[in-house]
């Protein structure tokens, strides 16, 4: 037989099988939902029944709607090649691996859920070690049909002979394949390497380094899906987060999960840690710098110390017809004392009036015993406790405070000085000082982890009542799923990616909703932003706990570029990185990335032009990067184009990738930020195949001094 009817043949006994499944499937979505009709029944049927019945009839009704519903959305999730995998074990055992492990009526297994035990061999296996598996096989489909497959013989001496062998690396076919909008899973392909990190033990903290395309960002999410397979009744119910560095990373990966059946992850960017707010700008690097760093503990901690700008003064109230008088020094007395409990602001307001209650009845016994008098003091402080008008001032001198509010004072120079005072340099203090001074200005990405800082510093605002009751939360959301409370800390997992740029006062913000979590914490070291590693690490290992177990992996082999896109991307770091810190790409393509030499005004022709070969070039994405303040231009630029084509910032571009990038002045990105080439490193590494670099000099190319 020809290899090609072979193949043909092949193809038709997995069709075969793939068959077999959806009909159980459609059988096991039908059985689900007669369930949850049922249920919904004995629901009605209890309405007639005696108080005790009905209730034991009403909870099994939950109990059966809420497995049908579940079950039902497992079966539902958007399954894009429910079988990929294929393993024949010697003896002729065979075993099918898929998103989503199914058995026939008989409780047979027609296909073996990847995460679970039995399906191990196929990530692991090796000819070195082949786990009794003979061949392994990938099988890729499009929806219900098999549209190709692609064969690895682990044990060459065992093949019997009527078993074929077909196809040459489904890797390789999977890594040249065109990208499209999102990142997509690589169950059918996870390499050993990483199918280790992906089953390590989900206690602890597991970190994995990695130079760009080794894959960690797709084994941290494989790791959550696994991890919430095996682990559901530890992991399930507190939730698991997933941080990344921008909107348009979350995105960018937020149908991985899904298309493995898991909708439970919640995925956060940087920017929208703190419940309410979506930050999208960047500060500027030295500015970042500044609000990142954890010196700002301290400058917030004494700003909301100070005196409230609208607080009154003075404090003026008749008592026994005697008006009593508290200066601004006074006044400010009592509130460092107050201040002095340590305990936040806004759990301080007892505190404060009754510390100015007893100021009030020392400065009524001071007029009294000039006189010869004598007040009593409890009387005093019941009466003026009680009155109205002390309230009144209470109110304004000491307010409920919220974080944006505190923040936006700091915009005061000269208040700003006094709270950071042998903290920050003069310099510092006036470059922040102006950029919280702008009101219309929207929150920055860095803004948000000290606006988070704030919020503890602060304590929670007392909660609003309404008509004499407390407002609370309703526990379940419309769709049924249990909602979290606001700021929520008990996730049991946290995932984050690209960690090497979190600063310290992000690392503090996002330990705090893992307070009782584990880890899987994702970054390479040579593509970090961030200009104080060491500090970062410290606050990275107290957002982890001191008594964390830690256990480490390093990836080493690039999948997503081209050698020679690397080969010049490598160029570029090679005096900030040991040869270890980088990966080696496994994938030719014989097209070397093109540079070219564009004088600053013509660049937006050269831009449109590059932009337009590459289209032609590639089936997939064109990602055009240049640096943040350039972004607007050339958004302009290319306000056209299809949307195949993406006009993406430095630091934005940060975990994504596309089948071709232009890169618009290189150089331009070395200075913008304090650690340019590492920034320039990223965004030369995001392409798979194709890459045209745009540069008026060639400054990013000549190694440092
Ligand atoms: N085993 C695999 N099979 C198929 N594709 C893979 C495999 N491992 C990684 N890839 C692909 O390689 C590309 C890079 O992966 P990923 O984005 O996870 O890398 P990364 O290490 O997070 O990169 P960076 O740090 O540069 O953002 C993705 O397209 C991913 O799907």
């Amino acid at each position: 037989m020809s290899e090609s009817r072979i193949k043909r043949a092949e193809i038709a006994i997995e069709q075969a099988h793939v068959d077999r499944v959806y009909v159980r499937l459609a059988e096991l979505r039908a059985q689900a939902e007669a369930m949850r009709a049922r249920g919904y029944e004995l629901g009605h049927g209890a309405q007639r029944e005696a108080v005790f019945e009905q209730a034991s009839m009403l909870y099994e009704r939950d109990m059966m709607v809420f497995h049908a519903n579940q079950t039902l959305q497992t079966l539902d999730a958007e399954y894009e090649g429910l079988v990929f995998g294929r393993l024949d074990h010697i003896g002729s055992e065979t075993v099918y691996v898929g998103r989503l492990g199914i058995r026939d009526a008989e409780f047979n297994n027609l296909v073996t859920d990847w995460r679970a035990p039995a399906a191990a061999a196929f990530y692991q296996a090796t000819a070195e070690e082949p786990m009794g598996v003979v061949r392994r096989r990938v099988i890729r489909c499009s929806g219900q049909s098999v549209l190709d497959i692609d064969d690895d013989v682990l044990m060459p001496e065992a093949v019997p002979d009527d078993m074929n062998v077909v196809g040459e690396g489904a890797l390789m076919a999977a890594l040249g394949r065109s990208r499209g909008d999102t990142m997509r899973d690589i169950v059918a392909t996870i390499q050993k390497e990483q199918d280790e990190v992906i089953r390590a033990p989900w206690r602890g903290v597991t970190e994995i380094t990695g130079g760009p395309g080794t894959g960690k960002t797709a084994v941290a999410l494989h790791r959550a899906a696994y991890l919430l397979y095996r682990y559901r009744r530890q992991l399930g119910g507190a939730g698991v987060l997933v941080v990344g560095p921008s909107g348009v990373f979350t995105n960018y990966i937020s149908r991985v999960l899904p298309s493995m059946g898991e909708t439970n992850v919640e995925l956060r960017s940087l920017g929208q840690v703190l419940d309410g707010l979506d930050a999208t700008r960047h500060d500027p690097a030295p500015l970042a710098a500044i609000k990142g760093s954890l010196r700002m503990r301290k400058v917030l901690s004494r700003a909301l110390r100070d005196t409230p700008p609208d607080a009154p003064t003075e404090m003026k109230i008749v008592y026994k017809g005697e008006v009593l008088r508290l200066n601004a020094k006074e006044l400010d007395k009592v509130r460092r004392k107050v201040h002095g409990h340590g305990h936040p602001p806004n759990r301080s307001r007892v505190r404060a009036a009754e510390a100015l209650l007893e100021a009030l009845a020392d400065k009524a016994e001071e007029y009294a015993s000039a006189d010869g008098r004598v007040i009593d003091r409890a009387e005093l402080i019941t009466e003026l406790g009680e009155r109205l008008d002390f309230h009144r001032f209470l109110v304004t001198w000491w307010p409920v405070l919220y974080p944006a509010q505190v923040l936006r004072w700091l915009g005061d120079e000269r208040r700003l000085a006094r709270a950071a005072k042998n903290v920050l340099t003069a310099e510092e203090i006036a470059l922040l000082s102006r950029s919280l001074a702008d009101r219309d200005r929207e929150w920055t990405v860095a803004d948000i982890a000290l606006l988070d800082e704030l919020r503890v510093l602060l304590g929670p605002p007392p909660k609003r009542r309404r008509r004499g009751r407390v407002e609370t939360e309703p526990e379940h959301s419309p769709d049924g799923s249990r909602r979290r409370p606001e700021h929520y800390d008990e996730y049991s997992h946290i995932v984050v990616d690209e960690a090497q740029d979190l600063s310290p006062m992000q690392w503090r913000m996002v330990g705090r909703r893992g307070k009782y979590a584990s880890w899987t914490v994702v970054g390479d070291p040579v593509q970090s932003s961030w200009p104080d590693p060491e500090e970062a690490a410290k606050a990275r290992d107290q957002a982890f706990g001191p008594h964390a177990k830690r256990r480490r992996y390093a990836l080493r082999t690039n999948y997503r570029n081209s050698a020679e896109i690397f080969e010049l991307a490598s160029r570029v770091v090679a005096d900030h990185a040991r040869p270890d810190d980088l990966p080696r790409a496994v994938r030719t393509t014989g097209v070397r990335p093109q540079i070219r030499r564009v004088e600053p005004d013509a660049l937006e022709n050269a831009a449109q032009t590059a932009a337009k070969e590459l289209l032609d070039a590639v089936e997939g994405t064109v990602g055009v990067i240049c640096a943040m303040d350039r972004v607007p231009e050339v958004e302009r630029w290319f306000s056209d184009a299809e949307d195949r084509l993406k006009v993406v910032g430095s630091l934005d571009s940060k975990g994504l990738e596309y089948d071709a990038v232009v890169l618009v002045e290189p150089t331009e990105l070395i200075t913008e930020s304090l650690t340019g080439r590492r920034v320039l490193y990223v965004a030369l590494t995001r392409a798979t195949q194709q890459l045209t670099v745009l540069a008026s000099d060639d400054a990013w190319l000549t190694p440092e001094k």
